[in-house]
């Protein structure tokens, strides 16, 4: 089975060209084998590429853990860099299906045909307490919540990107948060589906820091839907502008909540890094 492993802003996944490729079996375990960093490719999850009834293509994602997510940020650029170049669907501008919607993605492409950015209509954030564990915002309050991890006290921004998101400012988003508080927050009771966790450091109105505990992969080097939950939590807490760039261990994103619109607009790079066949 041919494989493509490729990365956004360091967050990397293994990639399935599904029209090329049968769906494979027992997905879960596949992705579990293949992300393993020293006994398969390496890679925070696994992505397949599919036919879509009423897109261009099928994004369906996996973590490393096996478990599915709805969507991934990162991920969705490059399989519409992939679906462009390998010309699945010669379109600078494409619909993929992902289990958060059919989300629209403005592709920027160079005179011999790189797809170089791309820019993702995430859609509308989700900030209703049904989106969120009640037992965490009893209040039904989603925003700057007050909640207690391990004996530590802190302010909790609830978002869901269709993913669920936790976004905690901190002055310093250190590796005892992140990797010390971050599992601990991921596989706390209160979140039924688990979470994904973001650390972020404020650095103006206009440009934050962010590292990410994600839910079924550990610390990743970027999150794109992570990304977008921070956009959102800064407006919703007066910290930021709605537009902002967030600096990622692996890169840089560039967000934009629009005011008419409710959408978040995420703009980023997309990189091949490999190609291989898995033969296990
Ligand atoms: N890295 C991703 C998010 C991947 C899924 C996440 N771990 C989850 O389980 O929701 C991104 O760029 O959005």
């Amino acid at each position: 089975m041919k494989f493509t492993k490729m990365h956004g802003a360091g967050n990397d996944y293994i990639y399935i060209d599904c029209f090329a490729n049968p769906v494979p079996n027992d997905i879960p375990q596949l992705a579990q084998k293949m992300s393993h960093r020293h006994f398969g490719v390496g890679g925070d999850g696994l992505v397949l590429i599919r036919p879509s009834e009423r897109a261009d293509a099928w994004m369906q994602m996996f973590n490393a853990d096996g478990s599915e997510s709805e969507m991934c940020g990162n991920a969705i650029r490059c399989v519409a860099k992939l679906v462009y170049q390998r010309g699945i669907a010669r379109k600078e501008r494409m619909t993929i299906q992902t289990g958060a919607g059919d989300l629209t993605l403005d592709l920027e492409v160079s005179d011999d045909s790189i797809v170089e950015r791309v820019t993702v209509d995430m859609g509308e954030p989700i900030l209703e307490a049904s989106e969120v564990p009640t037992t965490i915002v009893p209040s039904r309050q989603v925003v700057d919540h007050e909640v207690t991890f391990d004996g530590r006290t802190f302010r909790v921004t609830c978002v869901s990107m269709g993913n669920p998101h936790c976004v905690i400012f901190v002055d310093e988003a250190t590796d005892d948060l992140v990797l010390g508080l971050g599992p601990k927050i991921e596989n706390d009771p209160r979140f039924p589906r688990r979470t994904n966790v973001e650390f972020v450091e404020v650095i103006d109105r206009t440009h934050l820091r962010q590292r990410t505990w994600e839910r079924g992969s550990g610390e990743t080097w970027a999150c794109g839907t992570g990304a977008s939950a921070v956009c959102v939590a800064g407006v919703l807490t007066g910290r930021t502008e709605r537009a902002v760039e967030i600096q990622l261990l692996g890169g840089l994103l560039k967000l934009r909540w629009d005011d008419n619109t409710n959408h978040v607009f995420k703009t980023g790079g997309a990189t091949e890094v490999f190609s291989g066949v898995w033969e296990q």
